[in-house]
């Protein structure tokens, strides 16, 4: 860890010092430097790494000894579902742990997971639904043995996690524009289902990962809601408060996990924009004696810059190809979201400092496309992202048997939704209601009113919201009952039923050589 003195204008405490580590790259071990490269601790691959790990190590951690099951704990109320299992590593100092530290932070596949509270719910519904799938799997084909049913519903969890990315978490925040030039809708069945393309790498993009992607640094809300489980607002929590910090979730009386995820699903995001929350500028991971953390901003900043990503007019040029390049400042006029911000710009970059715009600043202050929640250069850097881990994944879930699934085992996973798998998996869903797309807030109808098809449907006819109100038309997305499966249906798991269907062939054709290591884009262009 290196000390930076980073020189600041406004609103950041001046303590002088951010704390900044220098990644793991391809160049420390050599001695004839090439081109630096960094290197990935996880999978590129949308597979569920955060709940399964990405390695065979992190998996037998995470897995409940050799069983079908994954490791759980039990919190001392017998009522509440299980969490996940406590970290066992004294070492990690972040870790703010509950009742006097004696409950540890919690333990998935992704060592982030205890990062804060909504992210730690997220990784516990994954593992809750796991085990609901197999206890489900157990009573439809009793003889199947523990290593068949964790298998089976591994890529079962697999898929409804690619489903919901890409059905109903890329179109809130790509809107159509994005959406329909990568072609990343997802329709029902077969239909359009693009092939797999040996040539495509799904390899994160060095771009995606120091600066594209980060995006969500500004839509951080600066404190976590807590609602209980009739959608009445308990309390919050502010974020600098909730880093490494389970303990509001270990809490009954705050309505434990429930409470964070319906606080979760009612919140309103931050736009993404030039502003990102004090909590995590100046505040971030903050002990409470010092009164000041680290700077997420800054990171991001510096972290584009360790890893070369090139100036954000580099991008903008790739992605705009038809526009003529950008030399001065005027050339920026009608960009970004306020065209004052190019005076500030101008003042830390300097008269002839267009062209030295960072990454992460240009690509968080575009306007926003139609309909979507990010700007152009955005929406192509992600396309093409998520285009190639869609088209370049040889295990996709819409990919035919034997790898894939059958007709109807991917009816059946298309048939589901996020809000299915929250009603699945949090504590009294008997008596719970949730909106049908918990990525949108719920609407509040004055009349009763019933859609005509379930969300799993409807998304995959008509996902956008309206340009302006960011609302979906023709969708009224009102909380119902989670025992309601008209609304919100329930995942069929009767096609995965041995006999259920003609057995498929289980020879599996050698995996194809790549031919092709990094991002292009449609024009033949790389991106670094
Ligand atoms: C409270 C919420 C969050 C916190 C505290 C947080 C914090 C962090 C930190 C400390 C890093 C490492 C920075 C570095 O050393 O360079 C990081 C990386 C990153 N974050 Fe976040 N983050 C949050 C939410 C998000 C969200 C919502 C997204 C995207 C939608 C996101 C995307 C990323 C990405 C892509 C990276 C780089 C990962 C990599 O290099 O592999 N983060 N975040």
């Amino acid at each position: 860890m290196v000390c930076m003195d980073l020189p600041r204008t406004i609103g950041v405490p001046a303590h002088g010092c951010s704390g900044f580590e220098e990644e793991e790259s391809t160049t420390k071990e050599l001695e004839e430097p090439i081109v630096r490269e960094q290197l990935n601790d996880i999978t590129a691959y949308i597979d569920a790494s955060g709940v399964y790990g990405s390695s065979e190590e992190r998996l037998e951690k995470v897995r409940d000894a050799k069983s079908s099951r994954l490791a759980t704990h039990q919190l001392g109320d017998a009522n509440l579902l299980p969490f996940l299992p406590l970290e066992q590593d004294e070492d990690h100092h972040e870790c703010r742990g509950t009742q006097g530290g004696t409950l540890k932070c919690g333990f998935a596949g992704d060592l982030r997971a205890a990062e804060q509270p909504t992210l730690t719910a997220l990784h516990t519904v994954f593992v809750r639904l796991h085990n609901n799938i197999v206890s489900e799997l157990q009573l439809i084909n009793g003889h199947w043995d523990e290593e068949r049913l964790f298998s089976e519903t591994r890529k079962i969890v697999i898929g409804v996690w690619q489903h919901i990315v890409y059905n109903e978490y890329m179109p809130a925040l790509f809107g159509p524009v994005a959406t329909d030039h990568f072609k990343l809708s997802i329709k029902p069945g077969r239909k359009e289902v693009p092939d797999y393309n040996e040539n495509l790498s799904a390899t994160m993009s060095n771009v995606f990962a120091s600066a594209a992607y980060r995006l969500g640094h500004s839509q951080i809300p600066s404190e976590l809601e807590i609602r209980d489980n009739k959608h009445f607002s308990q309390t919050a929590v502010p974020l600098h408060h909730a880093f490494f910090n389970a303990s509001a979730m270990h809490d009954a009386a705050n309505n434990g996990m429930n409470g964070f995820v319906l606080g979760n699903i009612a919140q309103k995001l931050n736009k993404v924009d030039r502003h990102v929350t004090a909590a995590d500028q100046g505040h971030l991971f903050e002990e409470e004696e010092d009164g000041f953390g680290l700077d997420l901003l800054a990171m991001n900043i510096q972290r584009g810059r360790e890893h070369g990503i090139p100036a954000y007019v580099e991008y903008r040029e790739i992605c705009t190809p038809q526009q003529p390049k950008i030399k001065s400042w005027d050339d920026l006029k009608g960009v970004f979201q306020d065209d004052g911000l190019l005076d500030e710009l101008k003042e830390v970059y300097g008269e002839d400092g267009v062209r030295e715009i960072d990454a992460f600043i240009g690509f968080t202050n575009e306007k926003h496309m139609p309909g979507g929640r990010i700007g152009h250069t955005l929406g192509c850097l992600l396309g093409d992202q998520f285009k190639r881990l869609r088209l370049g994944d040889r295990f996709w879930y819409e990919r035919n048997a034997p790898e894939g699934f059958t007709d109807s085992q991917l009816d059946a996973i298309k048939g589901t939704s996020l809000s299915r798998v929250l009603c699945d998996t949090l504590d009294d869903s008997e008596n719970l209601s949730i909106q049908p797309y918990p990525l949108h807030t719920p609407t509040y109808d004055t009349k009763k009113f019933k859609n005509d098809k379930p969300w799993a449907q409807f998304s995959m006819e008509n996902p956008f919201p309206e340009f302006k109100t960011l609302t979906l038309p023709n969708f009224s997305n009102h909380r119902v009952p989670c025992s309601d499966e008209s609304e919100i249906p329930k995942l069929n798991l009767n096609p995965w039923k041995d006999g259920s269907e003609e057995p498929v062939p289980v020879d599996v054709a050698p995996l194809p050589v790549l031919k092709e290591s990094i991002a292009s884009l449609d024009d033949g262009r790389t991106l670094a």
